[in-house]
């Protein structure tokens, strides 16, 4: 019995743009944190054992049966090596069409099916035993924050482990989180799977040799986040730019380079802590952005007050649409000054607020058969608690990796 967890991000700069190759900066969130556990499934009935996916964030359940699974396998010949990592599109299909006919929800469906096509890629016919999985999220799902990418690599990070796979290092965790970023948008960047993998703060250009670049800033990098909670999907929105890339080709391209300006002095200022330049290409990379049509005016909101207050610049971060935004305070921001602008906020839009330091541990295991008997019941009710009753706070104070419970977390 185990849990994995992995962090959600905050994309400082280059949000789209990482799609097209070009220079993004990014930092774990790591307090806000997708949690998988793992153990084994009790039996439903003797005749059919199942596999169970548990996700009470959007409030399902699925039962598969093992033996239509080990039938798939057995016909189509999968996972020979999880050291190749590539997108099978008949694998995805086989899972559309025979496994998922009886879930119509597009948000449910696309978290079974990025758990299904990680399961039968990477763990083997003979380690298939009955087992129930389930995944809790302290971050808000679907709100650019990179739950997509927290669960996909607590997935592939469980089932490297069910697989026995001896890990050298976190590169292959990532690379099977980004094939699930991969079910679950079509052509993620990578930048959401490589922070939730290593934690940190990171520029990351996709398709680059040389892999992400780590930033080390003198300053901590602390913001406000402001959650809309205006529903939106990444998936769609990063259609809506490809689609507007493939209409006025000339038009969009010198913008997405101008983004990878902006992304690339952002991480210098950021690292050398200037936090003038810092706010500047914040606005900037916001009003690119609002080019691309993926602001939404529930994001505009929040950057007009910030304006009005004269306390920092706000941009939109993720694939926007709603979901967060992340605002950077200047120097003569006053405690006050934010205050009202969080109460503001909160109170005449119920935007839910969070001042947070950004950075922090990447993905993480927990074998819970290392903790004492009462302390591994207690971590197991925290996951059958049903979707609304989900105490965040309850689940940090308990499990949060460096939390108050300080748990023997292997980072
Ligand atoms: N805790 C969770 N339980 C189930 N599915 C989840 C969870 N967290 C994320 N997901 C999946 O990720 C999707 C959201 O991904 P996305 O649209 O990329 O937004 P973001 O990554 O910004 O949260 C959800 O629709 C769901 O399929
Ligand atoms: C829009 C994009 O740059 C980030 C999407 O992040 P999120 O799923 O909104 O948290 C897409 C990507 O980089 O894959
Ligand atoms: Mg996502």
């Amino acid at each position: 019995m185990f849990i994995t967890s992995a962090p959600g991000k905050v994309i400082i700069f280059g949000e789209h743009s990482a799609v097209y190759n070009k220079p993004a900066v990014a930092a774990a969130a790591s307090s806000l944190r997708s949690y998988l556990l793992v153990k084994p499934m009790e039996s439903i009935d003797d005749d059919e054992p199942v596999l169970q996916l548990n996700c009470p964030n959007l409030q399902f359940t699925f039962n598969w049966s093992m033996n239509q699974l080990l039938s798939i396998i057995d016909s189509h010949d999968l996972q020979k090596d999880t050291d190749t990592v590539q997108l099978s599109n008949s694998l995805l299909n086989i899972i559309d069409t025979q496994l998922l006919s009886e879930i119509n929800n597009p948000l449910q469906r696309s978290a079974a099916q990025c758990f299904l096509y990680l399961y039968l890629s990477i763990v083997p016919r003979d380690k298939r035993t009955p087992l129930q999985f389930s995944l809790i999220s302290t971050l808000p799902v679907g709100a650019g924050l990179g739950s997509s990418a927290s669960i996909s690599v607590a997935l592939a990070q469980a089932f490297l482990k069910l697989n026995s796979v001896t890990l050298q290092d976190k590169s292959l965790i990532n690379q099977w989180a980004f094939i699930g970023e991969t079910c679950m948008h079509g052509t993620p960047s990578g930048i959401d799977n490589t922070i939730a993998t290593f934690g940190g703060a990171l520029q990351f250009t996709k398709g680059d040799p040389m892999g992400p670049k780590e930033l080390h800033p003198i300053k901590p990098i602390v913001a406000v986040l402001t959650y809309t909670k205006i529903p939106r999907s990444t998936k769609v929105l990063v259609e809506g730019v490809r689609e507007l890339y493939n209409t006025m080709p000339t038009i969009i391209e010198p913008l997405l380079d101008s983004m990878a300006t902006v992304a690339l002095k952002g991480s210098t200022a950021l690292e050398n802590g200037q936090l003038e330049e810092v706010l500047q290409l914040v606005r900037i990379n916001h009003g690119q952005l609002v080019s691309l049509g993926v602001s939404h005016p529930g994001l505009e909101v929040i950057r007009n007050l910030t304006t009005d207050l004269k306390i920092g610049e706000t941009k939109l971060t993720g694939a926007g649409g709603g979901g967060c935004a992340l605002t950077f305070l200047n120097n003569s921001a006053t405690t006050i000054d934010v205050e009202q602008f969080r109460n503001t906020l909160q109170e005449k839009f119920n935007y839910q607020t969070f001042e947070t330091a950004l950075g922090g541990f990447g993905c993480s295991l927990l074998e819970l058969d290392q903790l004492t008997p009462t302390r591994k019941q207690q971590i197991i009710e925290l996951f059958d608690v049903p979707g609304p009753k989900i105490s965040m706070e309850q689940v940090d104070n308990i499990l949060l990796p460096g939390g108050p419970a300080d748990l023997p977390w292997i980072l």
